[in-house]
């Protein structure tokens, strides 16, 4: 059996009144995050990291933030085209671990349904997606609640 490693970080600006999409759920809170897609930072990683393992370049490179048909899209249907790519080259998730950093609000009480949510989209158990949160005890530019960022490692496996 052949196991790979990948590893995806991303930012997003926070602004106030958007929508917050996070690990494919919408968040409710005063400010949302800022992108060409619906701004999903935890997909986004997961996203660059699958391919990243699988050696398939990142997210912008299949999924260019130039392209219109990409504008506002649910960053879920992101997530199902990298796993079809990943399937077609006869790779499965072995599992994901991510942190989301992130100054307010708690993500704690939102983790079951974004476990539910990107399980299903992605074929795999539940217990095979760790989520974690942290914040930066007010520093830098998430202590400031400007931004959001994320990081996530996977491994994957070929038989
Ligand atoms: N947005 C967040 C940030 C943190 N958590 C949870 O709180 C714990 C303590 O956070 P620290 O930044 O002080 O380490 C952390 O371990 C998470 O469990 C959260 O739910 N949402
Ligand atoms: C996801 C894409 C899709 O257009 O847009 P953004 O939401 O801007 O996200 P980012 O992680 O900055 O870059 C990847 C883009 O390709």
């Amino acid at each position: 059996m052949r196991i790979r490693t990948g590893f995806g970080y991303d930012v997003h600006q926070l602004r106030e009144g958007l929508p917050f999409w996070l690990g494919g759920i919408q968040i409710e809170h005063t400010h949302g995050a800022l992108g060409h897609s619906d701004a999903d930072v935890l997909i986004h990683v997961i996203c660059d990291a699958l391919l990243g393992a699988a050696n398939l370049r990142d997210i912008g490179f299949h999924f260019p933030d130039t392209d219109p048909q990409y504008k506002g899209i649910d960053s879920k249907r992101l997530l199902a085209e990298v796993m079809r790519l990943l399937r077609e080259r006869g790779y499965e998730v072995g599992n994901i671990d991510s942190t989301i950093c992130l100054e307010r609000p708690k993500v704690n009480p939102h983790i079951p349904a974004m476990q539910r949510v990107l399980a299903e989209v992605m074929g795999i158990p539940e217990d095979d997606i760790s989520i974690k949160a942290t914040t930066t005890e007010k520093l830098g530019f998430v202590g400031r609640q400007e931004g959001v960022a994320a990081y996530a490692t996977v491994l994957i496996v070929r038989a």
